[in-house]
């Protein structure tokens, strides 16, 4: 009889890389965790969550999967890379049949999602951003691997460097924090820059707004970061939708128009959207 995987110890991820018989491939963003310790603090993060169903994107050769397992009621673990597909389900193969483990084929970006409860993974790094625009607006608890780079970005306030539209979408549907950073020599094969792990745990915004037309001002007003809103608002029609952009530069506020996008708070630009909807013609 298999054993639970909740009573046995944990999988080595260097014999896991073993059995499997693969090198992780750069080009295909496979940086494998091989650091013990830094896969058993990963579900810790979401211990405060509901983990009755854990999403894992890109489950590699499942030394995350194995963690994931030990804590979660189900795990559905999506993997890209065929041959790590065929691996996981030979390995996990008692997890599989007591249906707490599907092995979902295919690109996270276009597979139907589980209705999940949380999701616990490291992401592949080239997907990252397109992955947390869809993960996000589903509002359950990540915990995610990122580059630190990126991380720094989802977290950033207005004013600093790193805020731009990745700030804006998580802070819209999210707190987001960085819990830990992790060093490359953690992955194998190393990637090229140290990493982190950003939790977001969903919340409401604090203002109210047509989803679709804030995303597209906001998409196109960060494409002219440089510019003050007022020139930003009036070069980015194409992108945003507005049909009437002098009629929105006519209503907003003066301090408004005289900022920089990196420098507006979301609420700032979910007002301006609202401006955009009523004078400017932004379709919702
Ligand atoms: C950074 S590795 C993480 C592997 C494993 N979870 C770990 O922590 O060791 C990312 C994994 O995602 C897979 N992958 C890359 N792009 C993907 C995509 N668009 N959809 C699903 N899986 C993808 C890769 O094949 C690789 O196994």
């Amino acid at each position: 009889m298999t054993e639970p995987e909740g009573s046995r110890a944990r999988r080595d991820p260097d014999a896991l890389l073993a059995r499997a018989g693969v090198r992780g491939d750069r080009n295909q963003d496979q940086h494998f965790l091989v650091d013990d310790r830094v896969l058993d603090r990963l579900p810790e993060y979401a211990t405060a969550f509901d983990t009755s169903h854990v999403l894992e994107v890109g489950a590699g050769t499942g030394g995350l999967t194995d963690r994931l397992l030990a804590d979660a009621e189900r795990v559905t673990a999506v993997e890209r890379d065929v041959r790590l597909v065929e691996f996981l389900r030979e390995e996990f193969a008692g997890a599989v049949d007591a249906g707490r483990l599907d092995v979902v084929a295919g690109d996270a970006l276009d597979v139907d999602l589980p209705e999940f409860s949380a999701s616990v993974s490291n992401l592949p790094y080239g997907s990252s951003s397109e992955l947390l625009f869809r993960l996000l607006p589903r509002e359950r608890p990540l915990v995610v691997m990122v580059q630190a780079e990126f991380a720094e970005r989802m977290v950033a306030d207005p004013g600093s460097s790193e805020y731009g539209r990745l700030s804006v979408t998580a802070g819209h549907y999210a707190d987001a924090e960085i819990v830990e950073r992790v060093p490359r020599e953690a992955f194998s094969p190393p990637p090229a820059v140290e990493s982190a792990v950003v939790r977001t745990t969903p919340r409401d915004p604090d203002y109210d707004v047509p989803e679709d037309a804030f995303f597209a001002f906001v998409r196109g007003v960060f494409t002219q970061r440089r510019k003050t809103m007022r020139n930003a608002i009036r070069n980015t029609t194409h992108i945003t939708g507005i049909a009437d952009a002098a009629a929105v530069v006519a209503a907003a506020d003066e301090d408004l128009l005289a900022s920089r996008a990196g420098e507006l708070r979301p609420q700032e630009f979910a007002a301006l959207t609202t401006l955009a909807i009523e004078d400017g013609g932004l379709a919702v």
